[in-house]
């Protein structure tokens, strides 16, 4: 089943009588219990997508569900329930992650108090999950007095309180250094294997695509390529990790090329497309004529 589901959606903003087209026909799939990133380069369109998973912004056109929840049509107050209950978001500044008047356990008590429920539970769930990001030492600190990949375990402690079915976070490593960086991935990879929740990770680092099975390329609002890796092992029983890169095609067939491959034959306007029996072969449109003279 999928959490996840877009369908050829399309975000247009109209300011000044300009339009800007920030997602251009967009299909995505993530299935249940899945880790994903989305990577795409700055203005590609990956804020405007994460904001219409969110619920905090809708589409033009096209679908978006999230854990069956159908984005386009849901009333205010279904969005504060879904904003609640179904997703759990991590976003880049800690300011808009954590409370800094506030401790780390006392962060993740208040949305388990938003939420209700027995209160004995909040304070044992609190505890769980800052001790699954493997803070809870950490829980009487103030965001202030933690380190940067401290303070996105917090935050990661505090979207996945309410066990959300869909976890969304947005440049989580953003304001961060490499070696921290690979900290936050492994622990929202780690989350993900033990909770299962679904997570989508949004990203301008293209270097995440090492730590996560699925990478979707983003690129002028639509997902144009993918990189699966798999672990396989060799004939002698060594394991290996594998990435292999696909090109995405969408509902009705279209197939958006990578810039090396356009580039590397310098395809331009049309090009010629033969059917073999077990794939199709895309050439340049040259005039074979003119180029034997
Ligand atoms: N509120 C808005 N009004 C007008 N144009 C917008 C608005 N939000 C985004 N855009 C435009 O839509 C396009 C996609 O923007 P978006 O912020 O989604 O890209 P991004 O991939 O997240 O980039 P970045 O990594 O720089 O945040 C850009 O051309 C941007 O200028």
């Amino acid at each position: 089943m999928s959490d996840i589901l877009c369908r050829g959606l399309v975000r247009i903003f109209a300011t000044d009588g300009v339009e800007v087209q920030a997602l251009q026909g967009l299909d995505l799939r993530v299935e249940a219990g899945d880790l994903v990133a989305v990577v795409g380069a700055s203005g590609s369109g990956k804020s405007t997508l994460l904001n219409i998973l969110s619920g905090l912004d809708t589409p033009t056109g096209g679908s978006a569900t999230v854990a069956g929840t159908d984005l386009a049509t849901m009333t205010a107050r279904r969005r504060v329930r879904y904003q609640r209950r179904t997703v759990g978001f991590v976003w880049q500044q800690t300011s808009r992650n954590l409370l800094g008047y506030l401790t780390a356990e006392e962060n993740v008590r208040l949305v388990l108090d938003l939420a209700g429920g027995p209160r004995r539970a909040r304070a044992a769930r609190a505890r769980e999950v800052l001790d699954l990001l493997g803070v809870a030492d950490l829980a009487d600190r103030l965001p202030g007095r933690l380190s940067g990949g401290q303070q996105q375990r917090v935050a990661i402690a505090v979207a996945v309180a309410n066990a959300p079915r869909v976890l969304l976070a947005d440049e989580p490593t953003g304001e961060l250094d490499e070696a921290t960086s690979v900290e936050v991935l492994e622990a929202l990879r780690s989350v993900n294997e033990a909770t299962g929740t679904t997570t989508l990770i949004v990203t301008h680092d293209p270097t995440v695509s090492e730590h996560v099975a699925r990478t979707v390329q983003i690129r002028d609002g639509r997902t144009s390529t993918e990189v699966l890796r798999r672990r396989s092992t060799d004939a002698d029983g060594t394991e290996r990790h594998v990435a292999e890169e696909f090109a995405v095609l969408d509902r009705v067939g279209r197939l958006q090329l990578p810039h090396d491959v356009v580039e590397a034959l310098d395809l331009r306007d049309r090009v010629r497309l033969t059917l073999q029996p077990d794939h199709v072969q895309v050439r340049p449109d040259r005039d074979e004529n003119q180029e034997a003279r």
